[in-house]
């Protein structure tokens, strides 16, 4: 543990209350009972925030946001800007994440999170915690050599997104090894062309025969694994790590001033957030900018056809397997429809075809700790009394496949929440129409990739039910178009004014020729499997390290 006083203390959504500073969890991913960190506390902004802040470049407003949960006694105030400046400075864009008016009639807005250098919003955490764990390992590495150094052992699933991020993030650095497993063939060519074109020696990639979450199980049996533990400092890259939750609050406030000072919005408007959701780290940013002030009326899930967000939301039971012949498309079962469906479904938005969302459980915690325990009980009480009710929900659903809440839940989670689910045929319909519509004022049409689209999709549904005409809806645009060739094609193929070979960005331009660099897993050979890839790979990696000329 951190021998410096920390900013705050951390908790496990299982209960475990460790005393673990901010840098011990990022480093540590993922809490020894199993569950998420969380932050003992949400901070409160400055009373005055709304105007200190609106006018903030994206890196200051980063910086503000980041020391409420970082103090310098963790780390100095010109080292964490050093950071923030040097994962910014990255993004294509001056203002890293910029939002575009798609819709003035309806107001609806676009956050666009692709500007980082892997063309998906991805890019603003990656960027920003592959410096952290630098920082980290520089720090505590000062004045050690050979095997004395601290060797972090980066292990992470993707569905696409998170990997190369990741590995763009994380590519070259000292002390540092990666690996990260994908689904083979279940991301997009350019996808797996950014991760396995990557030649540097610290890059691993793993291709399991499997679903995302096969990945994502492996990743959290390695870190429950005692033996690879022993010998193995490991690190999460993926959304159980709590840096990535942090460094996506900024974006909800930058997006929000920046929208309040268009004059569409009046003094009586209000705000939405639409939020194409998979693992539930994105829109988790949001409730935490939410319970920070930030005056979001509402944060809408929009799932794909794997909808178990969207599910729960609409009848209060979290469970893995789809129901067929469902009302209004809504997942919920009809009287005497009884056939059920395992496994994920393949969809025309990959990066979200996704079982089951593990930042969900922070939420749980979140909803437990409110409609579980009053005011008057001890904090800690409170606490654990909350953990518990995680534990089990969890529990019930590894061993039942699914689990209910009581109503209580279910509406103080849909005081925050709404939920829409969005089918592959809508979605290639919003890619065309929003083409076609921005086709006459924007220079040329806007074109939405698939995950984008389901939150624009979100959105229009969300505008059509709210009360009033002055709300604007900020749907987050969370890849680049270029990425999701299958449903962009399918969607704008014969459009006047469409070409593909315009939405390519240079970047991408000849990457999937390049030599690549992968090994393949079976399934079955299980986390154990896994974890002798990444134990030989390590070894031999550091080896040859140490073999070459300094
Ligand atoms: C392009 C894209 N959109 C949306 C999502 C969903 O985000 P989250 O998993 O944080 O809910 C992902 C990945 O998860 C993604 O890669
Ligand atoms: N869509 C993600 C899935 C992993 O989610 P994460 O946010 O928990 O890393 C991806 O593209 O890999």
């Amino acid at each position: 543990m951190a021998s410096y006083t920390a900013s705050q203390r951390y908790l496990s959504t299982r209960g475990g209350s460790y005393n673990l500073s901010f840098e011990d969890v990022v480093l540590k991913g993922l809490a020894s009972d199993g569950g998420l960190f969380i932050p003992e506390e949400i901070p409160s902004p400055p009373s005055d925030w709304a105007s200190r802040w609106q006018n903030l470049p994206f890196e200051e407003l980063a910086y503000e946001i980041f020391s409420l949960y970082v103090s310098p006694a963790e780390i100095p105030f010109a080292d964490l800007k050093d950071i923030i400046h040097r994962s910014y400075s990255t993004f294509r864009t001056k203002d890293v994440t910029p939002t575009v008016t798609l819709d003035k009639e309806k107001n609806i807005h676009l956050l666009e999170l692709f500007h980082g250098p892997t063309f998906a919003f991805k890019d603003v955490a990656l960027q920003f915690l592959g410096n952290l764990f630098q920082y980290f390992l520089a720090r505590r590495n000062q004045g050690k050599a050979g095997r004395d150094r601290e060797h972090l052992t980066v292990i992470g699933a993707t569905s696409g997104d998170t990997g190369s991020a990741a590995i763009y993030g994380l590519r070259g650095k000292k002390d540092v090894s990666v690996f990260i497993m994908h689904p083979s063939g279940k991301v997009s060519p350019i996808q797996e062309a950014q991760m396995t074109t990557v030649m540097d020696a610290n890059v691993h990639n793993l291709a399991v025969d499997g679903t995302f979450d096969d990945c994502q199980d492996f990743v959290k049996a390695l870190f429950a694994d005692p033996e690879i533990n022993k010998t193995h400092r490991l690190a999460a890259v993926n959304s159980i790590n709590w840096a990535r939750i942090l460094a996506q609050i900024t974006y909800y406030f930058y997006s929000y001033f920046n929208l309040i000072c268009q004059p569409s919005f009046l003094p009586a408007s209000t705000v939405r957030f639409v939020v194409p959701t998979g693992n539930f780290g994105d829109i988790l940013a949001g409730y935490f900018a939410k319970r920070m002030g930030l005056p979001a009326e509402k944060l809408v899930i929009a799932t794909n056809e794997n909808d178990i967000l969207h599910r729960f939301w609409q009848s209060g039971r979290y469970e893995k397997k789809r129901v067929h012949g469902t009302a209004a498309e809504g997942g919920i079962p009809e009287d005497g429809v009884k056939a059920h469906e395992d496994g994920v479904k393949e969809t025309l938005s990959p990066a979200m075809d996704i079982l089951v969302s593990s930042n969900f459980e922070r939420l749980l915690w979140f909803l437990a700790y409110q409609v579980y325990s009053s005011e008057s009980d001890a904090t800690e009480k409170r606490r654990a009394t909350a953990g518990e009710h995680v534990r089990s929900w969890l529990n019930d659903l590894r061993s039942k496949g699914g689990f209910g809440v009581d109503a209580d839940i279910l509406k103080a989670a849909q005081v925050d929440f709404e939920s829409e689910r969005v089918t592959d045929e809508e979605t290639l319909a919003t890619i065309k129409s929003v083409f076609t519509m921005t086709a006459g004022h924007l220079s040329h049409g806007y074109i939405l990739d698939p995950h984008s689209a389901i939150g624009i999709t979100a959105a229009y549904r969300s505008a059509e039910r709210a009360q009033s005409s002055s709300t604007h809806h900020i749907s987050l645009a969370t890849a680049h178009p270029a990425k999701f060739s299958n449903a962009v094609e399918a969607a704008l193929h014969g459009e006047s004014g469409y070409s593909w070979s315009e939405v390519l960005p240079q970047e991408m331009q000849g990457l999937e020729d390049k030599p690549r660099r992968v090994s393949h897993v079976q399934k079955s050979s299980g986390w154990q499997g896994v974890r002798k890839i990444v134990i030989a790979e390590v070894e031999a990696e550091r080896q040859a390290a140490e073999k070459a000329p300094k």
